[in-house]
């Protein structure tokens, strides 16, 4: 047996308390991975099982509020978690749970509350919990526009919608997909800081298909990033960088019959092909 001559680093803990997607492509299977190819250790709290592909959530699950707790209570008696993120936490009686337990620590909140296949993940009660208990006291949040006018209850501007979330108490940054930029070269994001002005972060397009779990990648590289002491600025475009190479290496790819999954990691194991 090879011993190790030093004791090695000990990894950041990075917490995601999600929803499982049976087709890996958001979710937890987003999460974990994107944490793994971070570099870091990934603990998980799931709040609701999905019967979900490329094509679209065919059943949701909710795990009951004291299961979630008894997930939580187990992981934060016993591992250091450095940041943790939120996905789809399915009631309000959970998001309030997870505001009571992590509110006031590297928080980054995702706010599900609609799949990109367009089914509903979080309903009107949900959408008020996140305003009421849990954005006052996360560190970030991260909607893209449909859901950051949902959780306001009106239209706006990316820019406008981001200043008017961040009033309720956390930074935030609203997502844009490329759909955002007429011709369709750019997608900008807009950070929002309490109080403070917003900047508009833009970088390239990837034009791709397959880009089913990118909202979670995003949110899940950003808490990494905050939990290696990164300030938001820096996490933020650290994120979007990790996203946008994410989505190059799946660009490519074919995978199911819908709109693919984001890649998480790295590249593929090719096959030669030649002995076949
Ligand atoms: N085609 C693309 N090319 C480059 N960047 C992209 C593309 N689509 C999304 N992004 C970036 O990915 C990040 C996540 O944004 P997005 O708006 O997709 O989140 P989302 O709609 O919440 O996703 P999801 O619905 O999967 O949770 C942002 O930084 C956004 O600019
Ligand atoms: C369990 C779970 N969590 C989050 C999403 C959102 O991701 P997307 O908008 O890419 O569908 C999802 N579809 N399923």
């Amino acid at each position: 047996m090879i011993r190790a001559q030093r004791r090695p680093v000990d990894p950041p803990v990075l917490l995601s308390v999600a929803g499982t997607d049976s087709g890996g492509a958001a979710g937890t299977a987003a999460d974990l991975t994107t944490f793994a190819a971070l570099g870091a250790h990934g603990a998980c709290v799931v709040t609701a099982v999905t019967a979900q592909d490329t094509t679209g959530v065919r059943d949701v699950h909710p795990v009951p509020r004291r299961s979630v707790e008894a997930q939580l209570d187990a992981v934060l008696e016993d591992l250091p978690v450095a940041a943790s993120k939120t996905g789809m936490l399915g009631h309000p009686g959970v998001v309030e749970l997870v505001a009571a337990r992590l509110g006031g620590t590297r928080l980054v909140v995702d706010p599900v509350l609609v799949a990109t296949s367009g089914a509903v993940l979080g309903d009107a009660s949900v959408a008020r919990a996140y305003v009421e208990h849990l954005l006052p006291v996360a560190a970030v949040c991260t909607p893209n526009a449909d859901e950051a006018a949902v959780l306001l209850g009106r239209e706006g501007t990316p820019r406008d919608l981001a200043a008017a979330l961040s009033d309720l108490g956390c930074a935030v940054v609203v997502t844009g997909g490329p759909g955002t930029d007429p011709a369709g070269a750019s997608c900008t994001d807009w950070l929002a800081h309490p109080g403070g002005p917003v900047r508009a972060l833009a970088h390239p397009a990837v034009d791709t298909g397959n880009d089913h779990g990118t909202g979670c990648t995003f949110s899940a590289a950003l808490a990494v990033a905050l939990g290696h002491g990164d300030d938001l600025e820096t996490a933020v475009a650290r994120a979007a960088a990790h996203t946008v190479a994410a989505l190059h290496r799946s660009s490519g790819w074919r995978l199911g019959r819908g709109r693919g999954p984001i890649a998480h990691t790295h590249d593929p194991i090719r096959t030669t092909g030649g002995d076949r």
